[in-house]
């Protein structure tokens, strides 16, 4: 079986979704060019889309930029060496992750606020990710109720924001039991909130504040504002945080909402107790230190996501790919995963190669969701199972953990 079996979408699709048919037959007679070949081409596309804020809010980084620049760089010191002539009709991406097979080894990452942006968005990238069979995370700070996600996709993975208030835990853990989540991700790199200065040029805030100018900002963009923002306060009226706190959360109006995230005394003993009261399967999103992935292992923790946070933190952090091989070498059989930066096949196949066992990627997957709902989600996840499959071809890698053995060079 190939990466593009029965489980992955469609890979020839050139039009996402959302594209009414008669506009896609114009399209189409009028050779027009795909326009998402690949996971950078959804960035300019959302940005037409959405009002400047919400842009600003999903593309952007903390301080220079530098840390985001560095997340790609890390990817271009690396290229793999091709083995030719190995009959690669039996490659196969599917993967084996914390007793779970998936078709790739490449899912979804948490995002906040996803259904106020994207209408049903939480909905439609569970949905997108279980057809496709990869992994896909709710974040805690999300819109739809956890308990009708997870219906929609049972593989679902709760990514939290915990408070360091051990009985609110015990509560979170209950629902968040109850609801049916078997993998708890905790996400701990956001000791305090974040400060990006795009967004804060850009009149973006949680909670939103209503001004003249983030009404002009969405009266500008009447396509988001009609097909996605005004779609969602018909169906689901004012959307509110319902994951962060073990019964309904805050509107995205009301002042509580500004605390979201920052547990500045939440600590190891936290995830000590957690680990003796969570039953299933147990992640740590946000690992960049050898010592800290050796400490969750001891604790008893299922796996670790090296991440940056897709550099939205902390400007001065090291890149996940360049923290990654001290990380792997310090705990050889934790499963190890990693994000921030990730855009193409090969990326996945670096990663792999210096020790992940799989990848998620978040910002391109976001923006085709709020494009094109669960179809355009499901074509960017082709996108990328397409180039995933190519790429094991070319480079004679039947299994992806073959890139491993002595595949990986550094160029010059
Ligand atoms: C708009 C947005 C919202 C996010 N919200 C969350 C969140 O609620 N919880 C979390 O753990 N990570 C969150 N993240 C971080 C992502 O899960 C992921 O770590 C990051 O986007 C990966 O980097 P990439 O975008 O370069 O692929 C968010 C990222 C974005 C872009």
């Amino acid at each position: 079986m190939t990466a593009t079996d029965q489980t992955l979408p469609a890979l020839d699709e050139p039009i996402p979704a959302r594209i009414p048919g008669w506009l896609r037959a114009i399209r189409a007679r009028r050779g027009e060019a795909p326009r998402f070949l690949n996971l950078h081409d959804y960035a300019p596309a959302a940005r037409r889309l959405l009002p400047r804020a919400l842009f600003a809010y999903i593309n952007g980084s903390a301080g220079d930029g530098r840390a985001l620049a560095a997340n790609r760089a890390a990817f271009d010191r690396w290229c793999l060496v091709p083995h030719v002539l190995r009959g690669v009709s039996r490659r196969s991406a599917r993967t084996h992750l914390m007793g779970h097979h998936y078709a790739m080894p490449v899912g979804i990452s948490a995002f906040g606020a996803a259904a106020v942006i994207g209408f049903d968005a939480d909905r439609a990238m569970a949905r997108a990710a279980y057809a496709a069979g990869v992994p896909y995370q709710l974040s805690a700070n999300s819109i739809t109720p956890m308990e009708d996600v997870i219906r929609d996709n049972p593989d679902a993975w709760f990514a939290a924001y915990l408070p360091a208030n051990p009985s609110l835990i015990d509560r979170m853990l209950t629902r968040i039991g109850r609801a049916g989540f078997r993998t708890l991700v905790i996400t701990v790199d956001v000791p305090v909130a974040a400060r990006r200065e795009d967004e804060t040029r850009a009149h973006y805030a949680m909670p939103l504040r209503p001004s003249a100018r983030l009404a002009f900002d969405m009266l500008s963009h009447p396509r988001w504002l009609l097909g996605r923002l005004g779609r969602t306060l018909l169906a689901r009226g004012i959307p509110h945080i319902q994951n962060i706190t073990p019964g309904r959360g805050p509107s995205i109006f009301a002042r509580s909402v500004g605390a979201v995230g920052g547990a500045a005394d939440f600590n190891w003993d936290h995830i000590r107790a957690i680990r003796r009261s969570w039953p299933g399967r147990l992640v740590l999103k946000g690992i960049l230190s050898a010592q800290d992935a050796v400490t969750a292992q001891q604790i008893g923790a299922d796996g670790i996501i090296v991440s940056n946070h897709g550099a939205r933190l902390c400007d001065c952090v090291i890149s996940p790919l360049e923290a990654l091989p001290a990380i792997r070498q310090a705990c050889p059989d934790l499963t190890v995963l990693l994000d921030s930066g990730v855009r193409r096949a090969g990326d996945v196949i670096t990663a792999i190669a210096l020790g992940a066992d799989g990848v998620m990627i978040g910002r391109p997957f976001f923006f085709a969701t709020i494009l094109g709902g669960q179809p355009g989600l499901a074509h960017a996840i082709g996108l990328i199972a397409g180039e995933l499959d190519r790429d094991m071809a070319f480079l004679g890698l039947l299994d992806l953990r073959e890139s491993r053995e002595n595949r990986l060079h550094r160029r010059g």
